[in-house]
């Protein structure tokens, strides 16, 4: 039975639009159509989202393209501010600080010591030209790190984790595969131990057998930190292998969530079936 002492994050009612809303839609969200007001154009990418992630668990958040999966997940790695919601981190001032009002300086060092991310599109979370040693370095000096020594070790330890070859860690992620490239954001988002870790559609577009390799690798690193994850994909493949429970999102909206056996066993929402029945 999970505990409520055991939770690492809380979030209460983040939302997120793109515009300013109007008089029709900003009381009576029956208006929109899907995640827009046909009136002012403004996009409700996220409403209302409210859920707690355990120590060492999977939370998975599916949904189609366009659902609002990156924009929940950006917002809480604060690459976009939320319009409104609280978030807690338990590690962070007792849980006791909504880290979206906190400062720029603060939320630096929320990312820098407590919250990792894995991009689906590695070009965000790599710096493509730098040698791989050195884009695992990086996040060690934005943590504080100043042993240089003591780095290269942390990155060679790292790199061993996810499987690069020692002989190719001097190399630019550029000239690695779309596999390795995420392999090492991996390593790079596991360098300053973060005891959450995001990732966002991280094995989209890579072969199946990559892909499965990938899945396995998030999977025993897991096990083995005991890192609470929140794992995004429009893929209930993906999040059938890796998430303990498992949030669905349709237009901006959780509109079913539960372990993800149940969900897979027994869908409630006419879209969860649709996406189980996929899977058939
Ligand atoms: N910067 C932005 N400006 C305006 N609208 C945006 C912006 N970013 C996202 N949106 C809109 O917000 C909604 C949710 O987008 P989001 O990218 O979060 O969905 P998603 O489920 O992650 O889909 P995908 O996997 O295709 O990226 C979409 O309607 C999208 O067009």
């Amino acid at each position: 039975m999970l505990d409520f002492e055991d939770k690492v994050l809380r979030v209460r009612n983040l939302s997120k639009q793109f515009g300013e809303g109007c008089e029709l839609c900003r009381h009576d969200k029956g208006v929109l159509e899907k995640n827009h007001c046909p009136h002012c154009k403004t996009i409700y990418a996220c409403r209302d989202i409210s859920f707690d992630l355990y120590k060492g668990e999977i939370l998975g958040v599916v949904g189609e393209s366009g659902s609002g999966k990156s924009t929940f997940v950006k917002c809480l790695y604060f690459d976009q501010d939320v319009t409104a919601g609280e978030a807690y981190v338990t590690d962070y001032k007792e849980g006791k600080a909504n880290m979206f009002d906190e400062t720029s300086q603060q939320k630096r060092y929320l990312r820098d010591y407590l919250l990792g991310m894995v991009y689906q599109n590695p070009y965000l979370g790599l710096k493509m030209d730098f040698t791989t040693i050195s884009n695992i370095a990086e996040k060690l000096i934005a943590a504080g790190g100043r042993n240089v020594v003591g780095m290269i070790e942390r990155a060679d330890e790292l790199l061993d984790v996810v499987s690069i070859e020692k002989f190719r860690r001097k190399d630019a992620p550029k000239s690695f595969s779309g596999g390795m490239q995420q392999r090492v954001q991996i390593a790079k988002a596991l360098s300053n131990n973060p005891p959450i870790l995001f990732l966002d559609e991280v094995t989209t577009g890579l072969d199946l057998s990559v892909q499965a390799a990938v899945l396995d690798m998030i999977k025993v690193i897991q096990r083995d930190l005991q890192i609470s994850m929140i794992v995004v994909s429009h893929d209930l493949g993906v999040i059938r292998m890796l998430a303990d429970r498992t949030m669905v999102m349709l237009d901006g909206v959780v509109i079913e969530e539960g372990l993800t056996d149940q969900i897979l066993e027994d869908p409630q929402h006419a879209y969860t079936q649709q996406l189980v029945h996929s899977l058939l």
